[in-house]
This record gives C-alpha cells, structure tokens and sequence, in this order.
C-alpha cells in the first residue's frame, strides 16, 4: 500500500511562484514533481532546495536518445538523489537496459520509470506519427517492454493502470498524470481520470499539476484531492 500518492506537479515558471505554494506544505503530505519548464529556469540547486526542505522529488525530464546519453544523464540524476526519474520507453531495449546497469550499483537508485503514451494523446495522434495501435495496445506493449527491460514502474493514464498491473504484477509501479476531478478543466490532456477512479483502477502514483497549482486556493484543493481518496 503507498502511503503518499499524490505527486504535485510544479509547473511555475520559476522558484518563487513554485515556492510560494511549496512553503505552505509538508512534505508528509505529497511528493514533489520538478519538470522541464522549472528545472530549465531553475536547474538542480532547485532540486537540492526542495530535498532539503524534505520533500521527494520525481525528476521529469522524459529523457529519450541514445543509450549512453541517457544513461549517463540518469546517473547524474540519481547522484542529486531524486525519488524517481523518467525516460520515454520509445527510446527503446537497449536504452532501458543501459539506464539499469549504469545506475546497478549506487548506493542511492532512483524508481526508473518510462513513459508509455503521453496522456495528452488520443489513437488519432498515434495513427497521424505511424503508429496503428490504440492507445492501450501500445500502452501495454510499452509496459511490458519496460518491465522486461528492468524498469520500476511506467508513465501511463490512471484508465490504463488496472490492465498493467493485471499483465505486470501490482509491485510494478503505475504513476499517472491527467488527474482531474469531477469538476475540474481537461486542459491539454486526453486520457483522463478522477482521483478516486484512478487509486480505484491501480495507481500508486497521481501526478497532479493545474487542478491545484491553478485552482484559486492550492493548498486546501491537494487536501480535498487527498481527502477524496481516503488519505486524510
Ligand atoms: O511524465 C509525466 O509526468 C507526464 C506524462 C504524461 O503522459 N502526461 C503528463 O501530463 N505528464 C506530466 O504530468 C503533469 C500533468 O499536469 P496537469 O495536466 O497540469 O495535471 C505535467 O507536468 C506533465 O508534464
């Protein structure tokens, strides 16, 4: 059973707007997700700050090239001592399987975890980049690949997580993004599930960004997000 499912997503455009809400949180109550946008303006010393605030800190920078280059960069990922750090498993085998063995024998290894198909994506975009799955087809087939390659977990939508962990077994981690409450704006995502429905479904990991960071009083919408699914 995970204790802290949510995982905020500060999408800020810098550290004194992420740092407004981090201040008025603990790190008892969610883990912290640092992606492109923040970590590009703010680089690691961020990432060090949140860490010696307390808090967890999954490192999104969806890392997809050629295995030496990725493994090297999540190396340097695991040494700033992240909790999880991710790679689009696109990038394929043998760039899963470098990732494993570079990091094999720190002392400190991140959860690795790859993301299958953006949860921004619908089959329409799939067929328009060549791919003539569904999205679950491809999903699964990811998932299945990441496992095999030696991976913690996957990237996937909440819809999805029940079908992976039938096929990969529940200690295989699902983490997903394209949250919304009832109530909540879809945004750019396609792929989409309430809180309750996805821990319902088997996610150990609900990425969340805008139905907190924009809501108009963030910290008492992660509360209710963390009440609905029995966390408080
Ligand atoms: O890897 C991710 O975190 C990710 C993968 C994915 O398929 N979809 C997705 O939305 N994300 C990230 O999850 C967050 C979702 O944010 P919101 O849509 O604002 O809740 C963003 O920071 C995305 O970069």
């Amino acid at each position: 059973m995970v204790d802290k499912r949510i995982v905020v997503a500060l999408d800020y455009p810098g550290q004194d707007e992420a740092l407004a809400f981090v201040n008025q949180i603990s790190p008892e109550s969610c883990r912290l997700k640092v992606g492109k946008e923040l970590f590009t303006k703010e680089g690691p010393q961020f990432v060090e700050k949140l860490q010696s605030n307390g808090f967890e800190i999954f490192l999104d920078l969806k890392f997809h090239d050629i295995p030496n280059t990725v493994a090297q960069a999540v190396k340097v990922a695991a040494d700033l001592g992240v909790w999880m750090v991710n790679v689009h498993a696109l990038g394929g085998r043998r760039m899963m399987e470098t990732v494993c063995e570079r990091v094999s024998n720190l002392n400190q290894r991140p959860k690795l975890i790859a993301v299958t198909v953006l949860t921004s994506m619908e089959a329409a975009d799939l067929t328009e980049i060549g791919l003539n799955y569904s999205p679950e087809e491809m999903v699964s087939r990811l998932a299945s690949l990441t496992k095999s390659s030696g991976f913690d977990g996957v990237v996937c939508s909440a819809l999805e997580a029940g079908m992976i962990k039938s096929m990969n077994g529940s200690e295989f981690l699902t983490v997903t993004p394209g949250i919304r409450p009832a109530d909540a704006s879809t945004d750019d995502q396609s792929r989409i599930m309430t809180p309750e429905l996805a821990v319902k479904n088997g996610s150990d990991y609900l990425v969340i960004g805008r139905p907190i960071t924009k809501s108009v009083d963030p910290v008492a919408s992660l509360e209710a997000i963390r009440q609905s699914i029995g966390e408080i």
